[in-house]
């Protein structure tokens, strides 16, 4: 067989909700490998839907450790049988989803460090977990331990400006409280406590990996101007919280070298470099290669605005990270739940579920609607919580209907000017070399472009976000040794 061309390049992982997936990106950026292991219907034994099991209490997500292990196992075999050279991988990041946790056991540090090349990682890690089935981020059964952290550091908009955020069920330091309340056994038996992005990383490196800023900042635990962990949320959360977390480090941080398992079990370099790995939407921000002053908008069964910020003024609604390029510079991240489905709704009642109808309604209707506005809530919404459809005329009388060509334009402009609005409410401002980046299933209807630009008044470019994560965790891979951004953490 011919040889294969030497092609040094760098990985970058994504243990997301459904799946892990690698990507493999050379010096030219370009991705020339990809792979991905599926929980659903590659480790079915672990019985999950949508990657997590939803307990009897409709609250409660979680995901087992150990299937995020074996698809770790699995996907290395399969880029192995490929006949990947992982001798040319340089370096290596990755992104976890936010917030989730992972609880190793007292002395499984032992048992990382001293991991056998002849066996799967699975085995090896059986019984290193004191807590196998991991919050994510789908989890909302942390109410009162919101409570009872807001009230330790004098408020919800208090919390916000220490951390980035109010408290939210899924945020990490309100989780770890409520294993600490129902589960004390477990939480005395944990000696390291890591997000899902710091556990994969950990399991290259073949030691316990520092969170990263970035990540970090999804915990309501972490100072995001000083990005040290608050003492008084640590406090209000678990006791002897911090030896347990390790100390925080910037994103683009050398952590190590990976380990000699990786080396003799599958051929990596012994010097390829471990970078921090991220949140998946930090990651993400750096995948979509945002800057400061761009918006990355993704018109998804959710929308999410991604926002790089200089100066951020956190408030109750929606959620500022450290920003995981520039150490110095942060990110902003807004949620709206009532995307496409509001969208397609709308579409099935005002133009005959034809979306040619409803852009020809768009075109039809004027800039601002002649004064029309609509809010347009089916569900519950995220931002701000609200829920129901509210209209109002010109001359701000509130109405039960609009006729069919108004009632499309005042959905799409009201999502996008409550877009605005909040993004402003967190220091966003648009700039003169402003992009809006826009992605997900809406991005495909020029009409529906139209009115995105007009509402920031900055273009609007479309692009393909399918492995942003990844991406921008080898751009990241890339970035990091050549900011030398080398932290000591031994
Ligand atoms: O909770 C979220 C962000 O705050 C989600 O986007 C998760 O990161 C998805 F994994």
């Amino acid at each position: 067989m011919a040889e294969r061309a030497a092609r040094h390049c760098c990985l970058g992982w994504d243990f997301s909700t459904q799946q892990v997936k690698v990507v493999a990106v050379d010096a030219e950026l370009s991705v020339f490998y990809e792979d991905s292991v599926h929980f659903d219907r590659d480790l079915v034994e672990f019985g999950t839907q949508g990657g997590v099991h939803v307990h009897k209490d409709g609250l409660t997500v979680t995901s087992p450790v150990l299937m995020w292990v074996q698809a770790l196992d699995i996907i290395l075999e399969k880029m192995k049988a490929s006949g990947f050279d992982f001798s040319q991988v340089l370096a290596l990041s990755g992104a976890g989803q936010q917030h989730g946790s992972v609880y190793w056991k007292t002395g499984a540090s032992q048992v990382l460090t001293s991991l056998s090349p002849d066996l799967p990682l699975r085995e090896q890690l059986q019984a290193c977990f004191s807590i196998s089935n991991c919050p994510v981020w789908m989890d909302s059964s942390t109410a009162a331990q919101c409570r009872q952290l807001e009230a330790a550091v004098g408020g919800a908009q208090a919390l916000s400006l220490l951390t980035g955020s109010r408290a939210y069920e899924r945020f990490t330091g309100n989780q770890i409280a409520k294993i600490y309340q129902q589960n004390p056994e477990a939480y005395s038996h944990t000696e390291r406590i890591s997000l899902v992005s710091s556990f994969a990383a950990s399991l290259f490196l073949g030691s316990y990996s520092p969170v990263d800023y970035s990540d970090g900042s999804g915990m309501n635990l972490l100072q995001i101007q000083d990005k040290v962990w608050s003492q008084a949320c640590l406090g209000a959360c678990a006791p002897r919280l911090e030896e347990k977390l390790g100390r925080p480090v910037p994103s683009c941080s050398i952590v190590g070298a990976i380990s000699s398992y990786f080396v003799q079990r599958y051929g990596f370099p012994p010097e390829c470099k471990v970078v921090a790995f991220t949140g998946d939407n930090p990651a993400s921000l750096a995948g979509m290669r945002l800057e400061e002053g761009d918006i990355a908008v993704s018109l998804g069964t959710s929308d999410t605005l991604f926002l790089w910020l200089q100066e951020p003024t956190p408030a109750l609604e929606g959620h500022i990270f450290c920003n995981p390029v520039d150490p110095q510079h942060y990110m902003a991240l807004l949620c709206f739940k009532n995307g496409s489905l509001m969208r397609e709704k709308i579409r099935d009642e005002s133009a005959s579920g034809s979306w040619s109808k409803f852009s020809k309604a768009l075109q039809s209707t004027g800039m601002g609607n002649s004064g029309n506005l609509g809010f347009y809530f089916d569900v519950m919404e995220i931002t701000p919580e609200i829920i129901g459809r509210h209209r109002f005329t010109a001359e701000n009388h509130e109405v039960s209907a609009f006729p069919q060509d108004v009632e499309i334009r005042a959905l799409i402009e009201g999502q996008f000017m409550a877009k605005k609005i909040h993004a402003e409410a967190l220091g966003y401002r648009v700039m003169p070399k402003t992009k809006i980046l826009a992605t997900g299933g809406a991005s495909h209807n020029r009409d529906i472009l139209q009115v995105l630009a007009d509402v920031f008044g900055a273009p609007v470019y479309v692009i393909d976000t399918a492995n942003s994560a990844c991406v921008g965790s080898a751009y990241r891979a890339f970035h990091g040794p050549s900011l030398l951004c080398l932290v000591s953490i031994y």
